[in-house]
C-alpha cells in the first residue's frame, strides 16, 4: 500500500509511504488522499487531518515522474493535474484545521501539499521548495493560489515560485511558510503543537475555517487554482519540460 490512514481518537493521519521514491505521489496515492477527505467529511468526530511522509528523507517529493512521464499532451497532463488539483482543494477547504507534518525534503508538488495545509510543522533537518521551475513547468495542482495566500510577504511568495529551489527550516520560518520549526520526533511536534487546539469546541475550529473559506469564495479560489493547473498543463508538453524530467530519470543510471 502507497498510504497509510488512521484515526486515533480524532486526529486522522495520512501517511504516504513510499520512501524508496521519496514519497511521490502516484495514482494510488491520490486515491487514498481522496478517500480519506470524503472520511472526513462524513465522520463528525475528527477534528485534525495531519498529513506526513514515511521515514525522514522526504515528506513528499511532488508527482511521480517515472509514472507521469508518460503523459505528453497538455490534455492528458491536465487530466492528471486536475485531479489532484481537485483533491487538494478539497483539503484546503476543510472544516477541520489541517497540518502538513513535515518530517523531510517537500519539493515539488510535495511542497503545494503542504501548502495547501493550515500550518506547517518542519523538522529543522530539512528543505522545501517550488523546483517545479527547474523542470520548466510551474506548479500545476493549485498549490502557487495558496502559497499567495498564506500571508506570506508578497516578494517572499513570488521569490519562493520564481527562485525555484529549497529553502531551509530556518529560512522558511523566517518567510513565513514554516509554522514551526522542530527538533526531535515529528510525534511529540504535533502534540505540543495542537495542545492547546485541543482544549477548544470543535464548533469553533469549523466556525473560523468557515470565515477563511468564505473570504476564499469571494476571491474565486477554486477558479484561481483551475486556471494555475491549465497555465502548467500548457507548459507540460513542453520540450524543455520533456528533456528535463528525461535527465532526472537518466540521472542514477
Ligand atoms: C506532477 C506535479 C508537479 C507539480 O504540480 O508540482 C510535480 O510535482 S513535478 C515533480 C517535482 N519533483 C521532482 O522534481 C523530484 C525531485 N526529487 C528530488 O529533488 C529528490 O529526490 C529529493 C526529494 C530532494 C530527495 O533526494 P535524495 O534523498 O537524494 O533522493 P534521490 O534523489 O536519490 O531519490 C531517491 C529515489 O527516488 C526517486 N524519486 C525522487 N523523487 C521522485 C519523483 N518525484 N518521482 C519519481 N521518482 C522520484 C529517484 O529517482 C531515486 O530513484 P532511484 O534512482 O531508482 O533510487
Amino acid at each position: 500500500m502507497a498510504y497509510k490512514m488512521e484515526n486515533n481518537d480524532g486526529i486522522v493521519t495520512f501517511t504516504i509511504d513510499r520512501q524508496e521514491k521519496r514519497n511521490a505521489v502516484n495514482d494510488e496515492v491520490m486515491e487514498g488522499l481522496k478517500e480519506t477527505i470524503s472520511y472526513i467529511k462524513h465522520q463528525q468526530d475528527v477534528r485534525f487531518l495531519v498529513v506526513t511522509g514515511s521515514g525522514e528523507k522526504a515528506f513528499c517529493s511532488g508527482g511521480d515522474l517515472s509514472e507521469f512521464h508518460s503523459l505528453h499532451t497538455e490534455e492528458e497532463a491536465f487530466s492528471m493535474l486536475s485531479k489532484m488539483g481537485h483533491i487538494l482543494y478539497d483539503l484546503a477547504t476543510l472544516r477541520v484545521p489541517t497540518i502538513a507534518l513535515v518530517n523531510g525534503a517537500a519539493v515539488g508538488g510535495g511542497c503545494e501539499i503542504a501548502t495547501a495545509c493550515d500550518f506547517r510543522l518542519v523538522a529543522s533537518h530539512v528543505k522545501c521548495g517550488f523546483i517545479q521551475g527547474t523542470l520548466s513547468i510551474t506548479s500545476g495542482w493549485g498549490g502557487g493560489t495558496y502559497l499567495f495566500e498564506r500571508g506570506l510577504r508578497h516578494d517572499h511568495a513570488l521569490k519562493m515560485l520564481i527562485d525555484a529551489k529549497s529553502y531551509n527550516a530556518q529560512r522558511l520560518y523566517e518567510m513565513g511558510w514554516a509554522s514551526v520549526v522542530f527538533e526531535g520526533s515529528k510525534e511529540k511536534a504535533l502534540e505540543n503543537f495542537i495542545v492547546d487546539m485541543r482544549e477548544i469546541h470543535p464548533s469553533v475550529h469549523q466556525a473560523y475555517k468557515e470565515i477563511q473559506l468564505r473570504n476564499w469564495k469571494e476571491k474565486n479560489m477554486y477558479e484561481r487554482v483551475m486556471e494555475e493547473i491549465r497555465l502548467c498543463a500548457k507548459l507540460w508538453e513542453s520540450d524543455a519540460h520533456n528533456e528535463a524530467v528525461q535527465r532526472f530519470l537518466n540521472k542514477s543510471k
